[in-house]
């Protein structure tokens, strides 16, 4: 855009050239505002498709004269630029340059699904530099975070609870305090944000809080909604979790993850019904050995709302009733949106109690977390028969096991996972997040009470003290 040549440019006699120029536009500009006529939401609308990182002056303008819309049409590019293209005092205190609109990415996708295998690896890629990540983690302790290595610094782990229902005021406060740090210079000036939802995060409620929240809108726009889906359980999944559903038809760009696990009938079952749920969403695939570049994910365009009826009518309700800072009146009405499934009927349904206030690890009367720990180091071989053999019998309702393990005779903490009957490979982590080395397995179990799993772990914690 000429407006970063001119800013750039060395020589005198362009800076003289260009102060003349500036004092005209100014002149010119001065009579262009006598025309503003009020129009707030076309200058919203504008503001969250501009170019912002490469026309910086181009929005502090917009920003300057929030309620213009210029002879009464709707602002396009060469208008603002025209009104706003003088050499703008770039961090002038006396005339404070507004800070472009931040793009935020959502990354849901069902328990297990992979997106904290995605987000890790598209950390590693130069791409997705200059992203301050958040990660919302369902479960008394967090695991994710310590997998996504790189950026420690950058990522920040949101209070346990569900970012659609307990922690979405968190989500919030946290958020414009980024922004806010970021614009004070506290922060790196990172360019986006990316937020990966807990695997039974509702979306509807976060694109509303994110897309109206009048302490967000004005710093953070929703640029984009990523779903993962499990190619080998994502059919069943999609049949019996309402969250799956909501997450895959909301989403403007789909991954289906663990392709290099599933046949080729099971990889064409799973897309067709994809392609039913969500036919305009950008569709692409992941295995160990490839994934979606950032660009493909996280550039481009502000997010697009799907077409389908009942994005519409979800959406609708969150306006109904969406009010972050009342978490509680939102929660019962958020689930009992559920409840037109059977299916899931029941996981959402707070039964007139204030579930979410009470305890913000469960998600609804059948689904449960929790976290059973051991101080002492774990015998390798007795803790992945016992996990193997739980899952087999319980797959169904373990839906999320995951845990750091002090494993006897190794020096480094071991990630385990598991996704309802599968049992993953492990992984090692480089060093202990803490001194105590304790293990800590998190379950997200559907129907099965920590009671039941903690007596045959008995057995694996004496084992270990052998
Ligand atoms: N083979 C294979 N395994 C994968 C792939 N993606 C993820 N996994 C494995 O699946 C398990 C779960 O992956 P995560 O990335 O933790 O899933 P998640 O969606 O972040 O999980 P939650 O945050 O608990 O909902 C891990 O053991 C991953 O290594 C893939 O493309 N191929």
């Amino acid at each position: 855009m000429p407006i970063q040549g001119q800013v750039q440019s060395k020589s005198p006699f362009a800076a003289s050239r260009r102060a003349e120029r500036a004092a005209r536009r100014r002149r010119h500009a001065a009579r262009h505002h006598a025309h503003i006529t009020l129009d707030e939401r076309a200058i919203r609308e504008f503001a969250s498709s501009a170019p912002v990182r490469r026309g910086g002056a181009v929005h502090c303008r917009l920003v300057a004269h929030p309620r213009g819309c210029i002879d009464g049409r709707r602002p396009v590019l060469k208008d603002v630029f025209r009104v706003s293209s003088g050499p703008l005092p770039v961090n002038d205190r006396s005339n404070p340059v507004p800070e472009p609109v931040l793009p935020v990415h959502v990354l849901t996708g069902f328990l297990g699904s992979g997106k904290t295998t995605l987000l890790v690896r598209l950390l590693a890629d130069p791409g997705m530099g200059e992203t301050a990540v958040l990660i919302n983690e369902l479960g008394e302790v967090g695991i994710d975070h310590l997998l996504v290595r790189r950026l420690e610094d950058d990522v920040v782990l949101l209070e346990s609870g569900c970012l659609c229902c307990t922690v979405r005021n968190e989500l919030v406060e946290t958020l414009a305090d980024l922004a806010a740090r970021r614009a004070a210079g506290d922060l790196p000036a990172f360019r986006r944000i990316v937020v990966e939802t807990t695997g039974l995060a509702d979306p509807a409620p976060i694109v509303h809080t994110l897309m109206t929240d009048a302490r967000l809108t004005p710093h953070l726009r929703l640029a984009g909604l990523t779903a993962t889906i499990d190619a080998t359980l994502g059919e069943g999944t999609l049949a019996t979790h309402a969250e799956a559903v909501k997450q895959a038809a909301m989403a403007d760009r789909l991954v289906t993850t663990k392709t290099d696990l599933a046949d080729a009938t099971t990889r064409a079952s799973l897309a067709a019904r994809l392609a039913a749920l969500n036919p305009g969403a950008r569709r692409f695939e992941a295995s160990l050995a490839a994934a979606p570049s950032p660009a493909e994910l996280f550039e481009g365009e502000t997010f697009s709302i799907g077409a389908g009826t009942d994005v519409a009518t979800w959406l609708a309700a969150e306006a109904a009733h969406g009010d972050p800072s009342h978490d509680h009146h939102h929660d019962d009405r958020h689930h009992d949106d559920h409840d037109h499934d059977d299916r899931v009927r029941g996981e959402h349904d707070h039964a007139g109690h204030h579930l979410h206030h009470h305890d913000p690890q469960r998600h609804g009367d059948r689904v449960a977390t929790f976290c059973l720990t051991a101080d002492t180091p774990l015998d390798w071989d007795v803790l992945t028969r016992w996990l193997e053999l739980l899952l087999t019998a319980r797959g169904e309702q373990i839906l999320r096991l995951k845990g750091i393990v002090n494993v006897r005779g190794r020096d480094k903490p071991v990630v385990v996972h598991g996704v309802q009957h599968v049992l993953y490979p492990p992984q090692e982590l480089l060093a202990w997040p803490d001194a105590a080395r304790a293990s800590m397995l998190v379950f997200i179990t559907r129907d099965l009470s920590r009671s039941a799993i903690e007596r045959s772990f008995a057995r694996v914690l004496a084992a270990g003290a052998v």
